[in-house]
């Protein structure tokens, strides 16, 4: 494997036990993203692009195959490792932006910060953030407060804010108007720009997509035919 590969994926099936039956979800022989790239995935709902990301990400674990981040192989490690390792090279920016609706703004992106830093520097690090985004007057609102646009932009700093090498992104402007969706979608790709971040999203949004330089849809690197004719019927 090169040292140029971020993600590589190799025989790699998920399958879910639905009543008592064993439905395949993703049989993907090979695929890898390089690192920098910046890549969007399309596919419809229920083809397994969530399913993917939580595969990535550690948070699922693969039937069968292997996954490497960096030349790791996730499949092999241990609970603690997987933390560790997603604590230090990945940032989510999960379906609905997941902000916990008793803290404020920046206590929301406060939780996420791994560095031991003194009270002024988080304050610091957290207001540069916010004010990258347009959120620099909102730190001590609740998520309640916020428009949908905004609290997705929390989100988003939340997942950067350890500059992660690796930028995962599920359906970030699904919930959104077609205008904040674009806004969101610019915000994603700036913020994540350098030459050294591999940002991977997943989205129904074809606006979005075509911003990517790549954009791939699932069924290109997903085997499994099935998923796409019984996500066509519903
Ligand atoms: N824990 C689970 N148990 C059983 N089936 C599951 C589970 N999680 C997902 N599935 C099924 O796997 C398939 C893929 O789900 P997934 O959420 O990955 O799709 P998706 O492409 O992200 O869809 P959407 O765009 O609607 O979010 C779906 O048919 C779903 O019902």
């Amino acid at each position: 494997m090169g040292g140029n590969v971020l993600l590589q994926i190799r025989s790699l099936e998920k399958e879910f036990r639905v009543d008592g039956r064993t439905v395949p979800i993703l049989n993907i022989p090979e695929w890898s993203i390089a690192k920098g790239e910046k890549v969007a995935i399309t596919g419809p709902s229920g083809s397994g692009k969530s399913t993917l990301l939580h595969l990535i990400s550690g948070i699922l674990r693969p039937d069968r195959g292997e996954i490497y981040i960096n030349e790791t192989p996730l499949h092999k490690l241990k609970e603690a490792e997987l933390d560790k390792l997603r604590a230090s090279q990945i940032g989510y920016v999960l379906q609905d932006f997941h902000l916990i609706p008793s803290l404020t703004v920046e206590e929301n992106v406060e939780i996420a910060l791994k560095w031991r830093l003194s009270a002024k520097q988080k304050k610091d690090l957290i207001g540069g953030w916010l004010e990258k985004v347009g959120l620099q007057n909102r730190s001590t609102h609740l998520p309640s407060q916020l428009s949908r646009g905004q609290q997705q932009r929390v989100a988003i700093v939340r997942a950067l804010v350890n500059d992660p090498p690796l930028v995962l992104a599920d359906e970030p402007t699904g919930s959104l108007d077609w205008e904040t969706a674009d806004e969101i979608s610019e915000l994603l790709l700036n913020l994540s720009a350098a030459e050294t971040k591999t940002l991977i999203v997943v989205t129904h949004d074809l606006n979005m997509a075509r911003r990517f330089p790549v954009c791939l849809d699932i069924y290109d690197v997903n085997r499994i035919r099935g998923s796409k004719q019984e996500a066509s019927m519903a």
